[in-house]
């Protein structure tokens, strides 16, 4: 329902964004992942038409929304700021987009009474919006733009704000609101681990460029470059030689592949300690262990001097600081680029 097509933008004779090319399905949750000053945010003002689309176009159902006028577009936007309005309660803040519409009173009434129930802040009418709590808030800029139904939910990183708990659980509700009025949402974040849990398709964008549109799990078990293995989740990254045939670590570790690459990645789950039958193993030692119930992050140093992070999942703890363990995994765990 929204493409993006061929979309470029120069700022100061600088792209900030280079040939953009998606199509975002109706009901999806599509992330847009990247770090900070990689041209998100600029690619979500054109959809919902505070900046001008330079080269290219965006069609939503088809039709091309590059001459209308924000109003005009079937979406809305969630700021990272939220942009509510502190003089109004809660009640005319969500009613506010129906009110300008010229609805009945009674109508507009049930319908904000509607969405707030649904949003988890019935009895909250009256309240100033600096009375309200971090989630509280979001809860009512997400209300606001879900109560104007609009085709195209723009969020651009909504949760950054809130506190750590607050964020894990708005996650949650997020994605839940999303599947039950079946709106596209089109969430901008750097946060990864947002992108990951929360969508249906995430477009990682580096350097104003695309390097990979892809589901989460493809994302992180099949990265097409070296830039998508570093972004999504943990990672072992080596930099690696080509010399006489052989591929090693600048420490000098030898990788058995016979194969030109500039990088090697190995995921911290994919190793083992004291394996049974792995294809690879090296002696290392336990430089710090970090325990957080679910999992244990172990941090070590192989015998040719490589840093190496090593993860297990709920499991009894395996080695000790300062232990000489052996660690393995298999020539498929390594990723080459
Ligand atoms: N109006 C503008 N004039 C000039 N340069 C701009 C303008 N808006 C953005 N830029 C530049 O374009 C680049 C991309 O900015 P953008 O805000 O889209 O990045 P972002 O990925 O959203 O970053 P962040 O996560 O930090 O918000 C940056 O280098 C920024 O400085």
């Amino acid at each position: 329902m929204l493409e993006i097509k061929n979309i470029s933008k120069k700022f100061d004779e600088k792209y900030v964004l280079k040939k953009i090319n998606f199509t975002i399905k109706k009901g999806e949750f599509f992330s847009i992942l990247g770090p900070s000053g990689s041209g998100k945010t600029t690619l979500l003002r054109m959809i919902a038409g505070f900046t001008k689309i330079g080269e290219g176009d965006i069609l939503i159902n088809k039709k091309s929304i590059k001459h209308l006028p924000p109003e005009k577009r079937d979406v809305n936007i969630v700021f990272q700021n939220l942009a509510l309005f502190p003089m109004m309660n809660v009640f005319e803040n969500v009613a506010f987009g129906l009110k300008r519409k010229k609805l009945p009173k009674n109508q507009i009434k049930k319908e904000v009474l509607e969405i707030l129930e649904k949003v988890g802040l019935k009895g909250y009418e009256k309240r100033k919006i600096n009375e309200l709590s971090g989630g509280q808030k979001q809860r009512v800029a997400i209300a606001r733009s879900l109560i104007m139904k609009p085709s195209i939910l723009l969020l651009d990183e909504p949760l950054s704000a809130l506190d750590r708990q607050l964020r894990e659980h708005m996650k949650l509700e997020l994605k839940i609101l999303q599947k039950e009025f079946g709106i596209t949402f089109v969430y901008i974040t750097h946060d990864q681990s947002e992108a990951m849990e929360m969508s249906d398709r995430v477009c990682v964008i580096n350097e104003g460029s695309i390097d990979q549109l892809d589901t989460p799990y493809n994302l992180y078990n099949h990265p097409k470059t070296a830039f998508v293995a570093s972004f999504i989740g943990e990672n072992n990254k080596f930099e690696l030689v080509f010399e006489n045939n052989k591929l090693t670590t600048k420490n000098g570790w030898i990788l058995p592949i016979n194969q030109k690459a500039q990088y090697a990645f190995i995921r911290p789950e994919s190793i083992k300690i004291n394996p049974q039958n792995c294809e690879i193993t090296l002696k290392a030692k336990v430089n710090a262990i970090l325990y957080d119930g679910a999992k244990i992050k172990y941090s070590l140093i192989s015998e040719y001097g490589d840093e190496i992070t090593l993860i297990t999942h709920n499991e009894a703890k395996k080695a000790n600081e300062n232990d000489e363990i052996i660690i393995g995994f298999n020539k498929n765990d390594i990723k080459i680029y």
